[in-house]
Order: C-alpha cells, then structure tokens, then sequence
C-alpha cells in the first residue's frame, strides 16, 4: 500500500514510511492511493470476533508492505491489552434507536487511547529497526497530549513535546499531561488557542532545517496510522448493530475531524452507514461550512468542551482531496488562500461531494448542558461535554436505521461540566485518584514560533 500527499508534491511513500514522516514534505496529509474494499461476507464475518482480530482484518491491507501479519498482530494484541474493558469500545443503549459508542475506557479515558496505543507499539516497532532519533512534537486542546504521553513515555530514542494551550484545558486534562515522570515527556504551556499550537507544529515541519535537526514527527491526526486505528470502531460497532445486513447512522463530536474521516473512510470501504453526522460546539466552523459552503476561521472560543475549541480541522484537508477529485494541486490553492486570506469559498462540485457524505449540526453551551442532565434523568448515564455535544446534534437525525453517538471521553475529565449539568462531581478511576496530589512539570511558552523551536531545541539537546 502507497501513500500519497494531498497536496500532490511529495513522494509516495509505503506505510511505516509515511508514519515516520507525519506531515508530507510539501504540508499534505498523507492518505492511501487507494482504498481497499470490504465484502459484504467479510464485514459479516467481523461478527462476534475479539476486538483485535477484527481490528487486524480492517487493517491489515493498509500496512502490507511494511508489517508482516504475526508482526502486525502481536503489536495489536499489546496496544489493546491497555484498554481496560473485555470488548475494548462497548455500546450502550440510550433510547430503542440510539446507542453510545464508549471509546473512553483507555488508560487517559478519551478515544485518542485507541489509536495512541498502536500507533505507539508501531513506532517502536519501526524505529527498532531503522535505528532513528525522533522529536514527536504534538498540539493538543487536551486529550492527544495525554494520550501520546501515556503510549510513548520511557522509550529510548523518542522525545515527547506536547504544545497545550495554556488555562483553555480542563485541570485533569492539564495534570495528566503535566505529572508524569518520564524524562522524555514534556509539556508546554504556550500562550495562545489550540490553532496556535498546531498552525506552530505545521510551521516547525516547513521549516525543512529544523525538522531534520530534532528528527521532527508528528501524532496527531495528522499522521494516517491515527486515522487508520480509528476506522475499526466503526465497524465492530456497526456489525454489532446489524450491518452488513441493515445500516447504522453516527454521529461524531468534532474538532480536528479524524475521527468523523475514519467514519467516512469505513465507508468508503464498503460499511453500509447511512448517516455520518458532524456535531460541533459553538466553534462550528465546519458546520459552518457544510451549509453555507465557505471555510472560514473565526476567533476560537472557549466551550464546556474544550477538547473541540478548534477552528481549523487539520482533517477536513483530507476530505477536500475527496471532494476535489483528489487534485493536489487545488488544494494547495486552498490551503494558501486559508493561510493568507482566512479561508475560501469550497466550489458547487467539491461542496456537493462533501454534502453527499456527510451532515451536521451545532450544540451552544445551554444545549450541552441539557443534553448531560437529560441523559443522566433519562438514562442514568454519566456523559461528558464533548459526547453531549453529539447526543443533542444526533436527535433530528435519529431512526429508521440505529443511530451511534461516539462517546468521546470520560466524563470524570471534565468534572466541573457535569457538575454545572447535573449537581455531581464524576468522580476519577482509582488507579487515577492521586492524580491531584501528583507535582506538576510544565514549561511556559510565549505562542511565538522561534519561542517553541528553542524550548523544543533546548530540550532535546538535554535528552
Ligand atoms: C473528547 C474529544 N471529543 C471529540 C474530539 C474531536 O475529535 P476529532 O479531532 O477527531 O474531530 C476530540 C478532539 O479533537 C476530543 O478530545
Ligand atoms: N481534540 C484533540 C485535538 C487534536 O486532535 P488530533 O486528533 O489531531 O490529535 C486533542 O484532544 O488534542
């Protein structure tokens, strides 16, 4: 399997390659040169497997060429082994045609678990034999940081530097960032929105010196391996409903959009879903997008969900490659005007491409708030701020066919949130209680990008 820039000017490159790359060397995404397709009896047959077997079925196409399959298996029976529930991502019931999707049962209980602990087993994987230093570098709103945190602390010949946006996470979020140990993890407080981190991280890899210099790579979605470990939850979710044999609508909460893209990639792959609903807080750019039909940044405000206080959705690149007809060319045309001008008119083509797959709605503060209490009166079910999001953008778009709200995260991230909804403070796992009592290491960063390069210089030249 090859891989291709959306911006259509950097080699292709095979799996554990364009891993190991992140970014593309022209600022594209990698995505596959072409996707492989499921049979309705192969998507059947996923029914009733173990996680991981199903997980290795999915993706193991995808990697050909750079893992073999008793490798390939073995890395995914480790990654899973540190989700703490027997079915990994189990659905729960909320009303006969609305389930929720529990992604948050990871080790720093948000979804980013899932495809954080793989893509870790596959790095170490790949640089054992390629002998490399790398500088993972990460902008995070709060839930990558931690994650990529937990799936590559302590390992040799890899640094972690996570770029927070200072006082705009929640305080678990800050702390599991900030605590851990580990001399190779360090985060960075740096003054500014999440789209300051991660316009700072796309710079840092155009600068081609500097990357070279620390090793640059990049964790977040950015990076295809993210996207691909995330497409298996809808399947195994979507078999558990019915499919191949009826379809299954999902809603997404979103920000950064891999996860909503590995939901319209399991489609593309042959999963019958009927819907694929984005749901975003009031920073609704790409709802925004979706009905008027121009991308445009606004000032990033910030939500009770702050993990989706995003306004530039590093993903939505990859769709625009779909929606243009995969000519690199105008997308680069795109994201320049994005860069110079704030944003751009999507054409009447490309706008009904994107129209085609998916829809989308917006939650305001009081909407996510009532959608924790109703859930909680409802159902009994405690869901965070990003997952009630999702729960109150889903309920227009709810039946014939089941509907699968993606819960996000764990609501005990998000403690003051559920408080305000419902009176009770969710409270943390037990192996998580001390996390108050832990000392912190941060660094603070002024949100200037010669100001991050030396702090991220400084710091792996201590390593
Ligand atoms: C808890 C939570 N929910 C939803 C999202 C949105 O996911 P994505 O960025 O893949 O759209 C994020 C992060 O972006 C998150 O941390
Ligand atoms: N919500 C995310 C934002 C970054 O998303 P990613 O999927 O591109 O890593 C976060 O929690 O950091």
């Amino acid at each position: 399997m090859r891989y291709v820039s959306t911006r259509g000017r950097a080699p292709a490159l095979g799996f554990a390659d364009a891993m190991l790359t992140g970014l593309a060397r022209d600022g594209g995404l990698y995505v596959p040169e072409a996707l492989p397709r499921m049979s309705k009896d192969e998507i059947a047959a996923l029914a009733g497997l173990p996680y991981e077997e199903a997980a290795f079925r999915i993706m193991r196409p995808f990697v050909e060429g750079s893992f073999d399959d008793a490798e390939f298996r073995a890395l995914i029976d480790r990654a899973y082994a540190q989700i703490g529930h027997a079915a990994r991502a189990p659905l729960v019931q909320l009303a006969p045609d609305h389930f929720l999707l529990e992604l948050f049962h990871g080790p720093t209980l948000a979804f980013k678990d899932f495809a954080m602990q793989l893509i870790g087993q596959l790095f170490q994987a790949a640089l054992e034999r390629s002998g490399q230093r790398i500088t993972i570098v990460g902008a995070t709103s709060g839930d990558t940081g931690s994650a990529a945190i937990e799936a590559f602390r302590g390992l040799p010949n890899v640094d972690v530097m996570i770029l927070y946006p200072h006082g705009r996470v929640s305080e678990v979020q800050r702390r599991q960032m900030t605590t851990p140990t580990e001399a190779n993890v360090h985060a960075l407080a740096v003054d500014g929105t999440f789209d300051d981190c991660q316009a700072a991280l796309k710079e840092m890899f155009a600068d081609e010196a500097f990357r070279d210099e620390i090793g640059l790579t990049a964790v977040n979605s950015i990076n295809w391996g993210r996207v691909l470990a995330q497409v298996v939850y809808f399947f195994t979710s979507a078999v558990a409903l019915g499919a191949p044999h009826r379809p299954v609508s999902f809603t997404v909460p979103t920000g950064n959009f891999g996860d909503i893209y590995a939901g319209a990639i399991a489609r593309d792959m042959g999963l019958p879903i009927e819907r694929l609903v984005v749901a975003t807080n009031r920073n609704d750019i790409l709802h925004r997008t979706l009905t008027e039909g121009d991308y445009r940044k606004e000032g990033v405000a910030p939500t009770i969900s702050p993990s989706m206080d995003i306004q530039v959705s590093s993903n939505f690149e990859r769709a625009l490659w779909d929606a243009y007809g995969r000519d690199g060319a105008a997308v680069a045309q795109l994201m320049e005007e994005l860069k110079g001008q704030g944003g751009f008119a999507v054409s009447q083509g490309a706008i009904g491409a994107l129209r085609d797959r998916f829809v989308s709605g917006r939650a305001s503060e009081e909407e996510t708030l009532e959608a924790i209490r109703r859930t909680h009166a409802e159902t009994g079910e405690v869901i965070c701020p990003h997952t009630a999001v999702g729960v109150h953008v889903a309920q227009p778009f709810l039946g014939p066919v089941p509907m699968v709200t993606l819960a996000t995260a764990h609501p005990a991230k998000f403690p003051d949130a559920v408080e305000q909804a419902m009176g009770q403070r969710p409270p943390l796992p037990l192996r998580m209680a001390d996390l108050y009592d832990r000392p912190e290491r941060v660094t603070r960063v002024a949100g200037d990008l010669e100001a991050l390069k030396s702090a991220i210089r400084e710091k792996t030249a201590a390593a």
